[in-house]
C-alpha cells in the first residue's frame, strides 16, 4: 500500500482525527526510556497492542503500528521514508570527530553512497567466500566443547555404544556467544578474537557489548542524552564508542601487518599466491577504500569495520541459541529434527574435524526443510531485534487502513518485529506457539497441523507459496527496503552451518525442560542460555 497525497488542509483534519483516535497516550519519551532500561520493552509493546488494537501512541511524536500489510510502506525502498533521531546513538566517535555507519545514517543519499563500495561483499556471494572462516570456528567450537565436557571416549561402561554419559549442564548459550564474536573476528581481521580458546570473556569485551547495547537502546529514546554522553565535545564519556576499542586496537595491528610484510594483503600478488587464506572484510574494505577514495577514507574503513560488530555478533548469537532454546523444549521437535539433519548429512559430519557440506549446496538444494521451518519459527519467536524499527513519516502522510485516520509527516512510526511475529491475523491462534510446520507444506510428509490431518488436508503447491508469501511479507526479523540488514545471507550461514553441525555430532538436552530463560530486550533480545548436557552423537 503506498501513502496517499494528502492536501495541508485534509491534513489539520487527519491530526485531529489522529489525536482523537488513538489510544494509549504517552505525553514523554521517559516511559520509553524507563521500559528500555527494565530490558522488557518487546512485552510492553505486545502488550499494549493486546489491549488498544494495532496503532498505539508510546510518545509525543511516536506511533507503533501492528499493521504489517504496511511493511512495504514504511520500510520502503525509494528513501523518502528516513530513519529517525533514534539511529544516530549509533555512531562513533574517532580522533574527536562521529564516525556515521551504515546503521545509524539517516540520510538516504549519504547512505546510498557508503553502501554502494561494500555491498557486494555481503551479498550470498561475497560471504560464500567467507565459508571457511566460519568452518575454521565451528571446528574449534567443537574441540573446545569436547575437550571440556567430553573429554576421552571410555567405553564399556554400559551407558550406549559410545559408552559416554551426557555431561555435567553448563551455559550453552554462552559458547554460541563466543563462537559469533570469533566468527566475526576472524572474517573481519583473518583473527579470531580469542574467547573459545580461552573458553570465556578474558578481555570482558562480550560484557561491554551487552552493556553498551544497554545504553544505546535507552538512550536512543532521548536522542539528545547520547550528545550529552558519548558524542559531547568537551566531556566524553564512552557510550557506544568504548565498543570500538578493539576494533581500533585490530585495525592498527592489521595496517601494521600489511606495510610491514604485505601479509595478507590481496592487492600484493606474492602475498596473496602465499597465503590459502580468503580476504577478510578489512581487504576488502581497504579495496573500497583504493576504489573509491572520493567517499571511503580511514575513519570510513572504521565504520565499516564497526558495523560488523556492532551489528553481527550478538544478534546471529541470539538467533543460535533460539533455535535451540525452542527446538529442545518443544515435545517433539528436537528428535525430528536430529532424524531429518541426520538423514540429510553425510555421516562423516559427526567425525572429528567435519563441518556440513557447503552452505550454498545444503540450502539451494532444500536439503533440510525441517531445520529451516525450525530457524524460521524460532527468529519469528525471538528475533534479534525486538524494538521498533522507527521511520519518520514522508510529506505525504501516512493513510492507515480500515479508516484509522492520516499521520501527519513527521510523526516518527514504525513497527517492532516480535510484536509482529505475534500478530494472529497472519499467524493464527497458535501464534504464541512453536510451530516449525508452519513454515511447511501441509501434508507432505512434515508439514500438517495435526498427523491425523495428513490424509484430507493435503496442500497445493499454490496454496502453500501463496501462505508463505504472507508469512513472508509480514516478517521483519531482518528489516526491510532500502534499510534491510545488510549481513543476513552473513547471518543465516553461520546459524545453518553450526546448528546443523551440533545436531549431526552430538546428543543434547536442556537441563531444565520447563524452566523459562532470562532475556532482556535492549534493541537486541538477548537471553542467558541454553543450559544442556551434552554428549557425543550414539550410533545405531
Ligand atoms: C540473525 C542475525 C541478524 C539479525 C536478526 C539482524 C537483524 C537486523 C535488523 C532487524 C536490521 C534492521 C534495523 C533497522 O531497520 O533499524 C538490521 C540491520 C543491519 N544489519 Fe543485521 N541482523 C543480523 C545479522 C547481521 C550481520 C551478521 C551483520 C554484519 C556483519 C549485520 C549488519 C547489519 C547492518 C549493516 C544493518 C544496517 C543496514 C542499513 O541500514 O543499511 N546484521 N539487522
Amino acid at each position: 500500500m503506498s501513502s496517499p497525497v494528502v492536501s495541508s488542509n485534509t491534513l489539520l483534519g487527519a491530526l485531529v482525527l489522529f489525536i482523537a483516535t488513538y489510544v494509549g497516550w504517552r505525553w514523554t519519551n521517559l516511559w520509553r526510556f524507563y521500559h528500555t532500561l527494565r530490558g522488557d520493552m518487546h512485552l510492553v509493546n505486545l502488550r499494549a497492542h493486546q489491549k488498544y488494537g494495532p496503532v498505539v501512541r508510546t510518545g509525543p511524536n511516536h506511533l507503533d503500528l501492528d499493521l504489517p500489510g504496511l511493511i512495504k510502506t514504511v520500510y520502503s525502498s525509494d528513501g523518502r521514508w528516513r530513519k529517525t533521531d533514534f539511529y544516530p546513538p549509533a555512531s562513533n566517535v574517532m580522533d574527536g570527530r562521529v564516525v556515521d555507519n551504515l546503521f545509524s545514517l539517516q540520510d538516504p543519499a549519504q547512505h546510498a553512497r557508503q553502501k554502494r563500495p561494500v555491498a557486494k561483499h555481503y551479498s550470498l556471494a561475497g560471504v560464500l567466500s567467507l565459508e571457511p572462516y566460519v568452518d575454521e570456528t565451528i571446528r574449534l567450537l567443537c574441540r573446545m566443547l569436547e575437550e571440556r565436557y567430553m573429554p576421552a571416549r571410555s567405553g564399556g561402561d554400559g551407558e550406549g555404544e559410545t559408552g559416554e554419559r551426557f555431561s555435567p549442564g553448563f551455559d550453552l548459550g554462552q559458547w554460541i556467544k563466543m563462537y559469533t564474536w570469533d566468527v566475526i573476528g576472524q572474517i573481519t581481521f583473518g583473527k579470531h578474537f580469542g574467547y573459545l580458546r580461552a573458553g570465556r570473556d578474558f578481555d570482558g569485551h562480550l560484557w561491554l557489548s551487552d552493556k553498551g547495547a544497554d545504553y544505546l537502546a535507552s538512550v536512543s529514546q532521548i536522542p539528545w542524552l547520547d550528545r550529552l554522553i558519548d558524542k559531547n565535545p568537551l566531556f566524553p564519556v564512552a557510550g557506544a564508542t568504548a565498543l570500538l576499542g578493539p576494533t581500533l586496537q585490530y585495525l592498527e595491528e592489521r595496517y601494521a601487518a600489511a606495510r610491514d610484510d604485505g601479509h595478507h594483503n590481496p592487492h600484493d600478488d606474492a602475498a596473496a599466491a602465499a597465503t590459502t587464506q580468503p580476504p577478510d572484510f578489512l581487504d576488502k574494505f581497504l579495496e573500497a577504500q583504493r576504489e573509491h577514495p572520493d567517499v571511503v577514507d580511514r575513519r570510513q574503513v572504521v565504520g565499516y569495520l564497526s558495523i560488523n560488530m556492532l551489528a553481527g555478533a550478538d544478534t546471529t548469537a541470539i538467533a543460535i541459541k533460539a533455535v535451540l532454546y525452542y527446538a529442545l523444549r518443544t515435545p517433539g521437535v528436537w528428535p525430528k529434527l536430529v532424524t531429518s539433519v541426520r538423514a540429510a548429512l553425510d555421516d562423516s559430519t559427526a567425525e572429528e574435524e567435519a563441518v556440513p557440506s557447503p552452505y550454498a549446496e545444503l540450502r539451494a538444494a532444500n536439503r533440510m526443510p525441517y531445520l529451516e521451518a525450525v530457524v524460521r519459527e524460532a527468529l519469528r519467536m525471538h528475533p534479534g531485534v525486538a524494538m521498533v524499527l522507527p521511520r519518520y513519516v514522508p510529506a505525504d502522510g501516512l493513510e492507515l487502513p480500515g479508516g484509522l485516520g492520516v499521520v501527519p509527516p513527521g510523526t516518527s512510526v514504525g513497527m517492532n518485529p516480535y510484536v509482529l511475529g505475534r500478530n494472529r491475523g497472519v499467524w493464527g491462534p497458535d501464534a504464541d506457539e512453536f510451530r516449525p510446520e508452519r513454515w511447511l507444506r501441509y501434508g507432505h510428509g512434515h508439514g500438517q497441523k495435526e498427523e491425523e490431518e495428513e490424509a484430507e488436508d493435503e496442500e497445493t503447491e499454490e496454496g502453500y507459496a501463496a501462505r508463505l508469501r504472507a508469512m513472508n511479507n509480514a516478517d521483519l526479523t531482518f528489516g526491510a527496503g532500502s534499510r534491510v540488514c545488510l549481513g543476513k545471507h552473513l547471518g543465516l550461514l553461520q546459524v545453518y552451518k553450526v546448528v546443523a553441525t551440533l545436531v549431526a555430532r552430538y546428543d543434547l538436552e536442556l537441563v531444565d525442560p520447563a524452566k523459562n530463560w532470562w532475556v532482556r530486550c535492549a534493541f537486541f533480545l538477548r537471553q542467558r542460555g541454553p543450559d544442556v548436557r551434552i554428549r557425543r552423537r550414539r550410533r545405531g
